[in-house]
């Protein structure tokens, strides 16, 4: 089987093919085509599937997020300037991202949230459980299967493996640790979608292989190395190191600036100009 590099960063896969969706100008707001799926207004899809940026993908995560603290606060439609604000980006992009997925509010009344909220849920595939399997269970494994937020987002831990002995059979989270041979038959018989790897970068490529073999199509990967995987895994790479470059790029770019609009300032004020 032929078998790709992935380091599951935005240049590997900077679009995804969406469900068919409406082929609308972005930044129209007008009365949104519906239909009705289990009593509820939903976006109607139409044959025309249209590929999404990953940065729009990433936002659709965010919206949801906010989207549900909204929920809970009793919120039945929200604006799009309100739900930008909520989400730290400008209306203009967030009425853009919404119509990747063929979502249009109402001039005047904005979104209605549980319908906002369940159309990105059907283009995020979060209209089911995508069960979770973790794959080294030290500090950051433990860290995962002890996090009792991933349930309620629809992404169940189901299985934990490890290879040290010592940990093989201990309860962690609620749930057993396995053993990493076991992989292939456990991630198979409990329909595993998603096998996050937590283990030494030596031990993540066979790690990644035997999830693999078990049906795994997605995987979450935190070990500093680029996976080998066939053309249709998925794989994304969490690198807190690589963040916190970037931020460090924003900081010292930041930091210029500030020190050029002074020299600016200064520059014009013994030029006599008022600044
Ligand atoms: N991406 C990030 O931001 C980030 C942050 C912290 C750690 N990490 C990475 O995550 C990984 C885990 O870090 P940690 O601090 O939890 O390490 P750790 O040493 O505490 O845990 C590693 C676990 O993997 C197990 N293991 C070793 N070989 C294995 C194999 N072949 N199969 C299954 N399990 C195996 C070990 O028994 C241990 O339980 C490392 O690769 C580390 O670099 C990434």
């Amino acid at each position: 089987m032929a078998r790709v590099q992935r380091d599951g960063g935005d240049d590997s896969a900077p679009t995804t093919e969406l469900p068919a969706v409406r082929d609308q100008d972005p930044s129209a707001v007008s009365e949104p085509v519906t239909g009705s799926v289990n009593g509820r207004k939903v976006p109607m899809a139409t044959d025309k599937a249209r590929a999404i940026p990953e940065a729009a993908v990433a936002r659709l995560a965010v919206y949801l997020r906010v989207l549900s603290g909204m929920a809970e606060q009793g919120a039945v439609t929200v604006s799009s300037e309100e739900l930008a604000t909520a989400a730290g980006v400008n209306s203009a992009k967030l009425r853009k991202d919404l119509s990747y997925i063929g979502t249009y509010g109402t001039r005047g009344v904005g979104y209605e949230v549980d319908v906002l909220t369940s159309e990105i849920e059907r283009v995020l595939g979060l209209t089911g459980q995508q069960k979770v399997a973790v794959v080294g269970i030290g500090n950051l494994g433990h860290a995962l299967a002890n996090y009792g937020g991933f349930p309620g987002r629809g992404f169940p831990v189901e299985a934990l493996f490890d290879v040290d002995p010592d940990l093989i059979g201990i309860p962690v989270g609620g749930l057993p640790v396995n053993h990493i041979d076991d992989i292939p038959d456990i991630c198979a018989k409990r329909k595993i979608a998603i096998g996050v790897i937590a283990t030494p970068p030596t031990a993540a490529q066979a790690v990644c292989d035997r999830l693999v073999d078990g049906g795994v199509h997605c995987v979450l990967n935190f070990a500093p190395v680029v996976l080998q995987v066939p053309e249709h895994v998925e794989v994304r790479k969490v690198d807190l190191a690589i963040e916190l470059q970037i931020l460090s790029f924003h900081v010292a770019r930041n930091a210029e600036q500030r020190a050029s609009r002074r020299a600016a300032a200064a520059r014009a004020s013994s030029n006599g100009e008022v600044v």
